[in-house]
């Protein structure tokens, strides 16, 4: 007997593109449909889960957490997930065939340092072939972060000039990410688009028109609006393909070495502090990005006197800082921040943020 396969989307993208964002307004959108969802972090804190479950201030729906609730979301949170396949998300998997008949969909973040390639071939394991089939691997980038040139630079046309100072320039291992998480992509997905003008747009389109065949469509999302059926039932099975495309990493994934991995070369720690003043974490926050090579910092602050908890994501040299939810009785009030980046130092970064301790 020939039985339906669990559809599975891979959402992929760099740190900070909107992973999250587009997730949480899948799960709430799908009233009915029974989602799992395996999140995983670069960090060593479960931020995005823990932002899936809750509630948004702006809630209306007594119900509109996540339609999986706790139970549904399955955090990795041991490093990349291209990195540990077999020792993380391989028993997750399992898990999520064994409970098959109670599964509509799974829905899968990939960490923003993650090679989608690995993770797509995974669905080629017996164990899961038999029972899953890859709905489609979304990509996620960052529109306006694109459109600046922050990855590639090829969209001035004069590459061959650029290529004398590409090192000076911007940092070829962000534009090997962008290229392989592009590479497996059945839907590219450009976020931010309430940020992006029409000039911008168009050098997103060819940064992305240069990466990816036609066939495959883009859509622009601002705050991860965008209907179901637009991210769901694509059908692409792109485990089937996903052998032939080629990436800057296949090498070393090929030979086990991950040594030589894309996400080596990062920096990434975690600060915890007690209590902060809100105005001067979010001033010494602000010169950190502005000054060194900090990708993404996130986390939640805890201010006295507040009895809610504040949100802070910084991507690029951005800072959005919201409450969130209420601090629960039996949680710690406190601040934790986690930082990536390229060149920065623990024990500095914990100094700076110190001074904003109560
Ligand atoms: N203005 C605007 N901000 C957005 C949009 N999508 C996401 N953001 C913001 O961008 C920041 C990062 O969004 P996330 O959804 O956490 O990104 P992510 O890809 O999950 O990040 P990592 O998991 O750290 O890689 C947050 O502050 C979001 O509020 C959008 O369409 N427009």
């Amino acid at each position: 007997m020939q039985l339906k396969k669990i559809p599975a989307t891979v959402v992929t993208g760099f740190l900070g593109s909107g992973k999250t964002t587009l997730l949480s307004n899948v799960l709430k959108q799908a009233q009915g449909k029974r989602i799992a969802v395996i999140v995983n972090e670069f960090g060593e804190l479960d931020i995005d889960a823990d932002l899936l479950r809750s509630c948004p201030l702006d809630c209306e729906d007594e119900n509109a957490q996540p339609a999986t609730g706790q139970d549904g979301i399955y955090e990795l949170a041991n490093g990349c997930i291209c990195c540990t396949v077999e020792e993380e998300f391989l028993p997750v998997m399992k898990q999520l065939v064994e409970r098959r008949d109670d599964i509509d969909h799974i829905l899968i973040e990939t960490s923003g340092l993650a090679l989608p390639k690995p993770l797509v071939q995974a669905f080629n394991w017996p164990e899961i072939k038999q029972h899953c089939t890859v709905d489609a691997v979304i990509t996620v980038i960052d529109g306006p972060a694109v459109a600046d040139g922050r990855f590639a630079h090829d969209t001035d046309l004069v590459q061959q000039q650029r290529l004398a100072d590409e090192n000076l320039d911007h940092d070829p291992s962000l534009k090997e990410l962008l290229d392989d998480q592009l590479s497996a992509a059945d839907l590219v997905a450009v976020s931010k688009n309430d940020l992006l003008d029409e000039a911008q747009r168009k050098q997103v389109e060819a940064v992305v028109s240069a990466r990816v065949p036609e066939a495959v469509k883009t859509i622009y999302t601002s705050n991860g609006e965008v209907a179901l059926d637009v991210l769901m039932g694509i059908e692409s099975a792109a485990e089937e393909r996903i052998d032939h495309v080629h990436t800057h990493h296949d090498h070393h994934h090929e030979h086990g070495e991950h040594h030589e991995h894309a996400h080596d070369h990062f920096d990434s720690f975690v600060i915890s502090l007690g209590e902060v003043q809100g105005d001067a974490l979010q001033s010494i926050l602000k010169d950190l990005i502005a000054e060194k090579n900090i990708f993404r910092a996130k986390g939640f602050a805890a201010l006295p006197g507040k009895p809610m908890r504040q949100v802070l994501q910084a991507v690029g040299k951005r800072l959005d800082v919201h409450f969130d939810r209420l601090w629960t009785q039996d949680e710690p009030r406190k601040t934790q921040l986690v930082f990536i980046g390229k060149g920065i130092e623990k024990a500095e970064i914990e100094a700076a943020l110190r001074k904003a301790e109560v």
